[in-house]
């Protein structure tokens, strides 16, 4: 008999599955009570600041774009940012009773269709602050992927938080993760961090796809040329220290910056051949 307590399943269970389940098996995934997920994809980096939320959100509407069914799980619980990528910070995910014990969360859903849940679709204002410790956190975020109406999904996307702590851990033991996508810059303290993540994601067995340098370099506006702008190192030399296909490098786009902070960057990836050029064959 397993650790029923600690499951994020445990609703789930019958007698017998409980008599036969062992969650102390790290290798046991938890699945979504509501909706069924044909492929969940985790962005990570190890490091903050360097572009997850960015590329999670450019990844989610090319896949929208291409006709595919989306979801993104904001699994930064203390710092999430999806929805002011996508320009729903205003409004609210719903709970919808089941039953006189329990409920689901009704995502909100973005101009492309993309169902998001996400600490600050939750919050009763965008910049009130959790103030939970660790456990508290992976508990919400377990609660945020298994009891959340996803429907029918073709891919979720979760943005994950920096670091190589809980949160990643539970994503990565606990979830039925198909890859992750490695997010880092062209920088050699960013690559050593970046590094530690790609090391326990593979430690715990975890596929990942590669690597997207992201801010690598500025479009000279007079010449065209490709500006570097953090070090001279190219991405391909921080891809092959990680160790990973190099899946694309990024500029450093202005126009992208002035339409999230327009609430519009959704917008902005749908109409950019920049953004499918780079990510329109991944899947
Ligand atoms: N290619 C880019 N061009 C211009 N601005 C960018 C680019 N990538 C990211 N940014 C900006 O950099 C900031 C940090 O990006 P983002 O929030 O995606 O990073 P993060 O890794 O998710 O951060 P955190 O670790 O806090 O979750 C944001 O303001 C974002 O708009």
């Amino acid at each position: 008999m397993g650790n029923c307590s600690q499951c994020a399943s445990k609703d789930k269970c019958t007698t017998h599955d409980k008599e036969n389940c062992n969650s102390t098996n790290v290798n046991i995934k938890v699945l979504p009570k509501y909706g069924n997920i044909k492929n969940i994809i985790g962005v990570v980096s190890g490091k903050g600041g360097v572009g997850k939320s960015t590329i999670t959100g450019i990844l989610a509407t090319q896949l929208a774009k291409k006709g595919y069914k989306v979801g993104v799980l904001d699994a930064d619980i203390t710092g999430p940012s999806m929805p002011r990528f996508f320009g729903i910070n205003e409004k609210r995910a719903k709970m919808m009773p089941i039953d006189e014990n329990n409920f689901m969360f009704e995502p909100v859903e973005t101009s492309a269709g993309i169902r998001v849940i996400s600490m600050n679709l939750l919050t009763q204002v965008e910049d009130e602050p959790v103030i939970w410790r660790g456990p508290v956190i992976t508990g919400v975020l377990n609660q945020m992927y298994t009891d959340t109406n996803w429907g029918e999904l073709d891919y979720l996307l979760i943005d994950m938080p920096p670091g190589t702590g809980d949160i990643a851990l539970t994503i990565m033991q606990s979830f039925p993760i198909k890859e992750l996508i490695v997010v880092s810059t062209p920088q050699a303290m960013v690559s050593m961090i970046v590094k530690k993540l790609v090391t326990m994601a593979q430690k715990v067995g975890v596929n990942v796809r590669g690597v997207v340098e992201n801010m690598a370099y500025i479009d000279c506006d007079g010449c065209g040329k490709k500006m570097k702008v953090f070090s001279k190192k190219s991405s391909e030399e921080c891809a092959e220290y990680l160790g990973l296909p190099l899946i694309c490098e990024l500029p450093i786009n202005l126009d992208f910056t002035e339409a999230l902070e327009a609430g519009k960057a959704e917008q902005y990836v749908l109409e950019s051949s920049l953004y499918e050029l780079h990510f329109g064959g991944l899947y």
